[in-house]
This record gives C-alpha cells, structure tokens and sequence, in this order.
C-alpha cells in the first residue's frame, strides 16, 4: 500500500511500515486543508488529531483505508467515508494507560494545588499558610462515566489511592467488564443523577458523539458535591462548558481538563478559553495521549491494523455496519448501484470462478458497499481488472484465504 502520515508519529513507524512492504511518506506538517489537495495516489491515511474531512474523500482517487493512530474518530467525517466505501479504523485501548496517568496528576494538582504553588515558588513566594489546606483523596469517592479502555484504567490507579470507584449502570455491559468491575470493587450507580450526587471526584470518559455532547451539563454540575472536583480528559464537547464556567465562578466545583470545545487542531496556536484560564481548573494542551510509550504502543497497533488490511482483515473498522460483516477473498468497494453485483457474478462466470459464499456489507449512508466474495480457484490479474473496470467499482483487492480460515 502507499501511505501518507499525516501526523507525527514516532520515527520508526516509517521503517516498520516499509519493512512490512508498503510505500509511506509521513509529513506531519499537513494540515486538514492541505489534505485533500495531497491525498491523490495514496492508498492509506494515518492521522492523529489532523481533522479529514468530507473534502479529502470526495478528493482521493484510489484511498481505501484512514488510520486514527488514537482512540477517537470524531476528528474524521466517517459519513463522508461510508458514502466512498472507505474503511476508518482506530487503534483502541492502545493510549489509555497514558490517559489514566494524566488523569491522576490533574486529580493530584488540584486537590495539592500544585500548579498554585509552583507558580508562586517560582515567583519567589513561600506560603505555606495558604497551600496548607487540601483534602486529600484517601476514602473519597470517584464516579466513572465511560467504564472503558480508560476508564478501567483510572479506576485501577484511583483505587490504590484509596479512593472507592462507582460507575454508570449500562444496559449491554459485557460479562468480562462486570467481572473486572467486581474486582476492583466499582460499584454502579442507576443514573447519571445519581452519580453526580454521590461523587466527590467525577472523571469522565466517554466518546464524542450525539448521544454524548453535554452530557455534563448544568444540571449535572448543579448535582454534584460542593466543592467537588470535574476531571474531563475525554472530549470537550461532552461538557457544557457554559455551564461549567457558571459553575466554576459560583465556586461551586474545581476542574482538571486536558480537552476543549473547539480547541486548536495542531501542534501551536494563539488561543483563548475561559475555562482553560480558571484559576479553578488545571487545564493542559490535549497531551493525554503524548507519552513515548503511548505512541510507541499506538505506531505498533497501526503497523498491525496495516497488516491486517494487507491481509484482508478490517481491523478496529468503526464504520462498517456491525449487522453485515463475513469473511472475505475478493474484496469490491462499490456504489450501492442496481446490477453492480449482478455484473461482478457475470464477470466471475466467465472466468470460470465458483462462489463459495458472498456477503453484500453497505457502509452507514447507504450509498456504498464492500462485497466480499469467498470463491474456489486462483482469482488472476485479468479477472481483477476486469471487475476493476466494472461501472461503479472503486476498487478490487483479493486475500487468499488458507484452509483454517476459510473453514
Ligand atoms: N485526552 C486524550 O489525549 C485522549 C486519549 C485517548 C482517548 N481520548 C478520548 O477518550 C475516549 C474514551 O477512550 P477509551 O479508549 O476509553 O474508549 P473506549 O471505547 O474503550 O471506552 C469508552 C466507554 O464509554 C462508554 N460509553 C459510551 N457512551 C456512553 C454513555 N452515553 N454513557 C456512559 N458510558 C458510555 C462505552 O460503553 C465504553 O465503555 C475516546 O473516545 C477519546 O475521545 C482522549
Ligand atoms: O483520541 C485520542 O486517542 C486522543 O485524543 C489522542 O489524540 P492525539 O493523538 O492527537 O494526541
């Protein structure tokens, strides 16, 4: 595959990818007006925060697959990629203990007022008198919204503080989650209500996403202890941060962020925010994924996402519709168009290929699809171009399948 990194990932990625055969050229400089004028000739993306828009879809002539070297994809436009049969995959879990570090040092520096008093010491202010007066975090209680890679994680760190951990009852909670729930000893609140009441320390970790956008809000705020202490390293649309600005001057609740509405998308940049200004919030730059063993962690699982693909497998794809997914041999993206199979079945016919099983997936959108193809016999480099050249076909790519894994 030839593969533009968009971003800066660690420097062997490069050389990890070429070794494994692919063709990648990384400029982290890209921005995400720069990307669709770029993107033309690559079959990858890899991205951390650069945003890809619907522009770079409807731009790329031959791209199949965009790599989030993170956990969140709502910096991509999964729609736009649905509607261009244009796998998205993210690389999970792969971050999050370096998430649930940060997490603890924003809990730590509120509760010490360590940035306080760091700046005052720098500026040649001893005040023992005032810094004196913390509450310490042994028996204090942490409510988890977002019981996930993350989330878990900070729980396990919050309990060897001595800090008992609840979460949010959550309808389709897998057995293996409760399991590790029970043992650390997280117990579960019935609602959201009801967490914020009984939190001191509320940690949120959650996905961007309709169903999340100012989840904490006033209300919520209104809810929680006084005095008690919002931490959000997730995504800063989660959290009003009117509301939370009205909360934070009524000295009502203290905060630590990491994330921001509407925050910066590169590296550097002349910008003001309220809230990140606070004298009641430690806020620092969306570096809870910036840790070398975070990135060592994240370029490994991309190099393995990669493989996968080479291979025919969509690992971690968040965009195709989880209710029509099979295995795969011929692998044609296409526009959900009236014959297009019906052609592609004809083209096979006459290259005397037998179907073993066949599965339609249609990306969310409706308006492109992936049809994978399981068939006996050698697939050639004619019958390849020739479904390549099929009206409505974006692009064919074959995996040939051992017996185990066809079985
Ligand atoms: N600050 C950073 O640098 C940084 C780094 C990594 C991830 N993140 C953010 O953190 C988020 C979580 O990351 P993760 O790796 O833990 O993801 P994850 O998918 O492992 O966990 C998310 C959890 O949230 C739960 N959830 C989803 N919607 C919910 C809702 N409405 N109410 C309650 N729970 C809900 C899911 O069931 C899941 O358990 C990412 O989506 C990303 O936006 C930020
Ligand atoms: O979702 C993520 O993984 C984090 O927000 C990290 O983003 P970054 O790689 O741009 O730091």
């Amino acid at each position: 595959m030839r593969l533009l990194l968009a971003d800066r990932l660690p420097d062997h990625t490069v050389d990890d990818l070429t070794a494994l055969g692919h063709e990648v050229v990384m400029e982290p400089g890209l921005s995400a007006d720069d990307l669709p004028g770029r993107i033309a000739g690559f079959d990858g993306l890899v991205v951390r925060s650069t945003k890809v828009n619907g522009a770079v879809f409807e731009a790329a002539d031959r791209l199949v697959l965009v790599i989030r070297a993170g956990a969140g994809t709502n910096t991509i436009d999964t729609e736009a990629a649905s509607r261009r049969a244009v796998y998205v995959c993210n690389v999970p879990g792969r971050n999050a203990a370096a998430v649930a570090e940060l997490t603890m040092g924003l809990l730590l520096a509120i509760d010490r007022r360590i940035t306080d008093n760091v700046a005052d010491l720098r500026n040649g202010q001893w005040d023992k008198q005032r810094y004196s007066k913390a509450e310490g975090l042994l028996g204090s209680t942490m409510g988890i919204i977002g019981l996930g890679s993350i989330g878990f994680l900070v729980a396990e760190r919050a309990a060897a503080f001595g800090i008992k951990v609840q979460a949010l009852a959550k309808p389709g909670r897998s057995p293996q989650s409760i399991s590790r729930a029970e043992d650390l000893g997280i117990t579960f609140c019935d609602s959201l209500e009801e967490l914020a009441e009984t939190s001191d320390i509320v940690s949120v970790h959650v996905p961007s996403g309709a169903e999340t956008k100012h989840l904490v809000d006033a209300e919520f705020l209104a809810r929680m202890k006084p005095g008690a202490i919002l931490l959000n390293t997730s995504r800063g649309d989660v959290v009003d941060e009117t509301a939370l600005l009205a909360a934070l001057d009524a000295g009502r609740v203290r905060a630590g962020l990491d994330v921001f509405d509407h925050e910066p998308g590169g590296g550097q940049a002349e910008w003001e925010s309220a809230v990140a200004r606070h004298p009641e919030v430690v806020a620092t730059h969306h570096i809870g994924a910036s840790t070398s063993q975070a990135q060592r962690a994240i370029a490994a699982g991309v190099a393995e996402i990669v493989e996968a693909f080479a291979a025919g497998e969509a690992r971690h794809c968040v965009n195709l519709d989880p209710d029509r997914q099979g295995s795969a041999a011929i692998s044609i993206r296409h526009l959900d168009r009236v014959g297009v199979l019906a052609h592609i079945l004809d083209e096979l016919r006459s290259a005397h290929i037998n179907v073993q099983h066949m599965v339609n997936r249609v990306f969310r959108g409706g308006e492109a699809a992936v049809a994978t193809i399981d068939v006996e016999g050698t697939v050639s480099e004619e019958l390849l171009t020739a479904l390549g050249a099929i009206e409505h076909v974006l692009g064919v790519s074959v995996v040939t399948l051992g017996a185990d894994e066809l079985s």
